[in-house]
């Protein structure tokens, strides 16, 4: 009986015929040769016979059009839709250079690395080369690996690599099980700034972008279930600018409210306060501070003893995004100014103490409320950053910083282990820092950079889709001059406007 796969390899061997025994005199006499020479240069083939076809139809007039029309319509094309071109001129581009350049030294560069293995009979195997795509930094290939292989073998060669194709930096990531991906690193792309003349608006919280990591594509984040954010850098690298970038997305989903608290006591921040539910630059009056914190702290509470209630779950974050539920972002710039109470007296002491134990609640219980913490501090010991806070904020971001000590402090043990440190990052590097990525592995990224007349603008922009926090279900600010705090959504409005 003849099954399928006897079929399918007397075809085989048919097809494996001509190439095995058709030599010499037989293939001269069969025209296999022939075939198989066109076939060979077929790209010059087609590209003669359309040549021809067009001169004998239309003579002079046919080559001048066949020289004219493809520049035209490419160039056309990406003027039109610069993606759709875009995506197909690359992907042209990495074939081409799959076959012409990786493919032709593959096997070579395989075995003068050392990552080839013997198989019996004397031969030997190499991983495949399956495909090879274009990244700004430069070409990726990838690579399935033979059995008993591991990313690690091509992590030990990647200097090795690096020399054999003739760039600076080899990167080796695992892209799934037997495979990895080869980035042959040609520029850093951190190197540069990236400066944005506007954001787009984040519409989706499970993914929001936040920066560029050293492949040149972009990273996100999922805010969900997220109740706390940790970064820290020497003052200059960049840490409030990145929390600008970002928030300037933010600030444009009518479903984000944001709540900012400057304590450099400057006008950082300054570019928000027309979109913000409420805004404090106080460094000095901690009073102040505890006030919009304790606001926030009581709509948390509020959520979490309602939610079920009236909105059938007790996660926000199983509920739809809607403007009448906000998620509420609070972002302490400077928390050092708050948290670190060497120094100061005893009453200011007890007020730092109040604010440090309302944050501390938030980063715990947050989440379930939608309301996610972001804390940022130029000094990241553990007297700015209490370790009860900074072990539950589950993103955490490092910018430059000087010791050792400070970038365990933001990233925890795991950066001791790592050979990525924000210790390494270069001054004049101002936005480039270290985050751990959606794997749990250490990585540079750039924060993209927004300008403050760029940030206001867009504040000003969206300035109808602030809220006050009162609407929502939070207590009104406590009002010294009343005596006491008025509870409730019918409060007085939160603003505590420097
Ligand atoms: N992503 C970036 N790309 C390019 N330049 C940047 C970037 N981020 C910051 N800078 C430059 O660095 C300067 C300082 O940045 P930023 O104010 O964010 O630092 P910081 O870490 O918040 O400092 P401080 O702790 O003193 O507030 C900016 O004014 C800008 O010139």
């Amino acid at each position: 009986m003849v099954t399928m796969a006897n079929f399918l390899r007397v075809v085989k061997t048919l097809l494996a015929l001509p190439r095995k025994r058709v030599n010499g005199a037989a293939s001269l006499l069969t025209g296999w040769w022939m075939v198989r020479l066109l076939w060979r240069f077929r790209v010059l083939v087609a590209a003669t016979l359309v040549v021809l076809v067009a001169y004998s139809t239309w003579g002079w007039v046919g080559l001048v059009l066949l020289a004219v029309v493809p520049p035209l319509a490419s160039l056309t094309w990406r003027a039109v839709h610069p993606q759709s071109h875009g995506w197909l001129m690359n992907r042209l581009l990495a074939r081409h250079r799959l076959r012409h350049v990786y493919r032709a030294r593959w096997d070579a560069v395989m075995v003068a690395c050392n990552l080839h293995r013997p198989l019996p009979g004397g031969d030997y195997g190499t991983p495949q080369l399956v495909t090879v795509s274009l990244a700004p930094v430069g070409d990726v290939l990838h690579v399935r690996l033979l059995d008993g292989q591991a990313p690690a073998d091509f992590i030990r060669q990647a200097d090795e690599l690096a020399h054999a194709f003739g760039v600076p930096d080899v990167r080796i990531a695992p892209s799934g099980p037997g495979r990895v991906e080869l980035v042959l690193v040609e520029r850093d792309v951190l190197a540069e700034p990236v400066t944005l003349t506007d954001v787009p608006p984040v519409t989706d919280l499970r993914r929001v972008r936040f920066a560029i990591g050293e492949d040149g594509r972009w990273r996100t984040r999922d805010y969900a279930n997220i109740a706390a954010e940790v970064g820290g850098g020497v003052p200059g690298s960049g840490k409030t600018a990145g929390e600008t970038s970002m928030a300037c997305g933010l600030i444009q989903n009518a479903a984000v409210q944001y709540v900012v608290i400057d304590g450099k006591g400057g006008e950082d921040w300054s570019w928000i306060s027309g979109r913000a539910a409420a805004y404090c630059a106080e460094d000095e009056d901690l009073e102040a501070v505890l006030a919009i914190v304790e606001q926030v702290h009581g709509l948390m509470r509020h959520r979490l003893k309602t939610q079920k209630g009236e909105r059938g779950e007790a996660n926000f974050w199983n509920l739809p995004l809607d403007a009448h539920h906000p998620v509420v972002f609070v972002v302490v710039d400077e928390v050092q100014t708050f948290t670190d109470t060497k120094g100061m007296d005893n009453d200011t002491k007890q007020l730092a103490f109040q604010i440090t134990a309302r944050l501390s609640a938030l980063v715990k219980k947050g989440r379930s409320a939608g309301i996610i913490t972001r804390l940022l501090t130029q000094k990241p010991t553990s007297d700015a950053l209490p370790t009860a806070i900074r072990d539950n904020a589950s993103v955490r971001t490092a910018w430059r910083v000087i010791t050792d000590d400070a970038a365990e402090a933001i990233l925890g043990p795991v950066v001791r282990r790592s050979d990525i440190t924000p210790v390494d990052i270069p001054e004049e590097m101002r936005g480039v820092a270290v985050v751990a990525n959606a794997a749990g592995r250490l990585e540079r990224v750039r924060f993209p950079y927004v300008d403050e007349h760029t940030a206001e603008r867009i504040a000003t922009r969206v300035a109808d889709l602030r809220r006050e926090l009162t609407e929502f279900g939070a207590p009104g600010v406590k009002d010294d001059s009343e005596g006491g705090s008025s509870e409730g959504a019918s409060g007085e409005a939160s603003e505590v406007r420097a």
